[in-house]
């Protein structure tokens, strides 16, 4: 892509930043200048020039904006443009009123003629500066539409899709040439970049539907054996196709009798035992009773169970070793102590729907109609990976500046106690060449990919633009109201055919920490199957005084008292998002409303607050 600037006048402003080494690092491959006379004719004919015969992207102008007799560029321009663009001049003349009520006075004007943006700046070095930093975040989506690059179009849009309609905001410029292992100065130069954020800040309540929607409501399931089925969520119903019991069957060891017998002695027929059947043809008939083991089938004839307790035996063989004769010593009910069939699981009920987390009891049920085999949801692969210059492995010697990489373990920690399967990918040092290198082999292989540091505003916070650039990812949201865990990012991307999840969690510990809990968890129990993604809340009061901070707060708390109405919860101690030591032990994260809601600086003991259990 060719860029051209027509240095108008002020030579000062072309060896300020119009220079070829400052746009090529932007990635335009070629940079021109023009210095034209403030004669309206000699400017259309250079705008033309630049734009129907070099076919140029982008046109500059610096000066010739402003009042006086001879500022004609503004006039220029609007002869050669086919389309107004005016909120570029809007924006740059809006931004500049923050610097000086002098911006009142410009004139720019911007606009396009076939496929080359034309953009007037002014004529001072600062000024002209300024006005370009304004503009520069729209600028390369600007030239993708413009040059029609529909995929880079789409994708910008998709970014553009959450609240508010910001772009990724990283100036993401055509290069044609891949330059690799540079700090953020690949993607701006350190100074141009932006001074605020350009995400916008979600609530936490918006960031995680973001996340959910994002979701797909259908799992692919897969086939288990019950013994690997622990913990995983049902993928398909199951239905009695039997009967449970499916005989009648006696409840107590005794005699099966016939309810409407009322003779004093009773003959004693042969035994059945659980597990066997009654013996061919035996039956129960007036004056008998067969003798019969807890679960066994009830025989022929009878129609309810005595108790051997409420027996007493009257008469046994010579030898004494087998009763001949008892006689029943209580009233007895028709069905007393029977199981009929069916009457502790019916054919056709339902004994497990789709979505039932399968606990110890809910795999006893599969196995008690009949399932060896059940499908069950697929669990994510989650990749994780910690990024920074500064991290090494806990084992290594420490040099000057770094430290041990705590976050993966943690992250890695977390992913397998929940019951998910965790890949551990390393740590990336932060350059682009290696960022990629990794987030492509985690991508290649697993659902989730769980990142951390590098998503703030330093230089060398790489995450955000390599994601965009490098693998063309939707950005959804890269910043979070909230404390800790501001610069959370969620992106996804599309791998092999699949929508892969990108959860680039900040580096500090705590912060990894408690996002993983607030976004990354619901979103893994929902690629699970669970019906309930969402972490369990419930209220509990606060034991001492805290004070709020401007962001909504997650206090790392203990429940100190069980036996308050609701729970009594005492903070964990210093709450800085590098100290872990405010995780150590703790049962909740107490949800803190921000400081300037109502007025309040603080809460007192005994409030009431949400706590997130962990
Ligand atoms: N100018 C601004 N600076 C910062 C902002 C801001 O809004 N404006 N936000 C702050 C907040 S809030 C957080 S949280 C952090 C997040 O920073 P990053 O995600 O960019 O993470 P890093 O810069 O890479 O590291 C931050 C911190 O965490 C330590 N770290 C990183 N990885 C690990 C690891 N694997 N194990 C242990 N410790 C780790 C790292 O050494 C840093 O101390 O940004 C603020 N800055
Ligand atoms: O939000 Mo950061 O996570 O305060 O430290
Ligand atoms: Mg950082």
């Amino acid at each position: 892509m060719l860029i051209t600037t027509i240095i108008y006048k002020h030579k000062t402003t072309q060896r300020s930043i119009f220079n070829h080494k400052f746009f090529t690092r932007l990635g335009f491959n070629d940079v021109l200048t023009k210095c034209v006379p403030d004669e309206a004719e000699l400017i259309e004919a250079a705008l033309l020039d630049w734009a129907d015969r070099a076919g140029l992207s982008l046109v500059l102008t610096t000066g010739g904006t402003g009042f006086s007799p001879r500022d004609v560029t503004p006039e220029a321009t609007k002869k050669v443009i086919e389309r107004d663009a005016p909120g570029l001049s809007i924006a740059m003349i809006t931004k500049s009123l923050e610097v000086t009520p002098m911006a009142m006075l410009s004139r720019l004007t911007s606009g396009i003629r076939r496929s080359t943006l034309i953009i007037n700046l002014p004529g001072s070095k600062k000024g002209a500066e300024e006005c370009f930093n304004f503009a520069l975040p729209s600028l390369s989506h600007a030239l993708d539409l413009i040059s029609d690059v529909s995929s880079r179009v789409d994708h910008t849009h998709n970014s553009m899709q959450v609240h508010g309609g910001h772009t990724c905001g990283h100036g993401k410029y055509h290069s044609t040439t891949k330059t690799i292992g540079r700090t953020k100065e690949d993607f701006y130069p350190v100074a141009m970049r932006p001074r605020q954020s350009p995400y916008p800040l979600l609530s936490v309540h918006e960031a995680l539907q973001v996340v959910m929607e994002k979701i797909p409501e259908q799992q692919s399931t897969e086939l288990r054996n019950l013994e690997d089925a622990l913990d995983r969520v049902l993928g398909e119903s199951i239905i009695a196709s039997q009967p449970f019991p499916p005989f009648p069957a006696s409840i107590k060891d005794g005699y099966a009798v016939i309810s409407s017998d009322s003779s004093t002695e009773r003959d004693v027929l042969a035994p059945v035992t659980a597990g066997e059947s009654p013996q061919s043809g035996q039956c129960v008939l007036i004056g008998t009773v067969a003798r019969i083991t807890t679960g066994a089938p009830l025989p022929g004839g009878a129609d309810a169970v005595v108790m051997v307790e409420n027996t007493e035996l009257l008469a046994s063989s010579d030898d004494g070793t087998v009763e001949k004769k008892i006689k029943i010593l209580s009233n007895v009910q028709s069905g007393e102590d029977v199981r009929s069939v069916g009457s502790d699981i019916a054919k056709g009920e339902t004994v497990l729907e789709r979505g039932t987390v399968l606990g110890p009891s809910e795999l006893g049920l599969a196995a008690s109609v009949g399932m060896e085999r059940i499908n069950v949801f697929k669990t994510p692969l989650v990749a994780v990976m910690s990024t920074g210059n500064e991290v090494v492995d806990p084992g290594s010697n420490l040099a000057p500046g770094q430290i041990y990489d705590s976050n993966r373990h943690v992250l890695l920690a977390a992913v397998r106690k929940n019951g998910f399967k965790g890949l551990d990918i390393g740590i990336a040092p932060d350059t682009r060449e290696k960022l990629v290198e990794k987030i492509a082999a985690g991508l290649e292989k697993a659902d989730v990919l769980v990142t951390s540091g590098g998503v703030s505003m330093g230089e060398k916070d790489l995450l955000k633009p390599v994601l965009v650039k490098d693998f063309s990812a939707n950005i959804h949201f890269g910043r979070v109201f909230m404390k800790p865990g501001k610069p959370t990012t969620f992106a996804t991307v599309e791998r092999n055919g699949k929508l892969k999840l990108i959860f680039a969690l900040p580096g500090n510990p705590v912060s990894s920490t408690v996002t993983f809990q607030l976004f990354v968890l619901p979103a893994l129990r929902k690629l699970a199957g669970h019906p309930n993604p969402s972490s369990v809340t419930i209220k509990a009061q606060l034991k001492s005084r805290v004070s709020l901070d401007p962001r909504p707060e997650y206090q790392r708390v203990v429940i100190s008292d069980w036996s308050t109405v609701p729970p009594t919860v005492e903070s964990t101690g210093l709450q800085r998002s590098s100290r872990l030591l405010s995780m150590r032990g703790a049962t909740g994260l107490a949800v803190l409303p921000p400081m300037d809601e109502g007025g309040k600086t603080g809460m007192e003991p005994g409030e009431i607050i949400d706590l997130i259990l962990m």
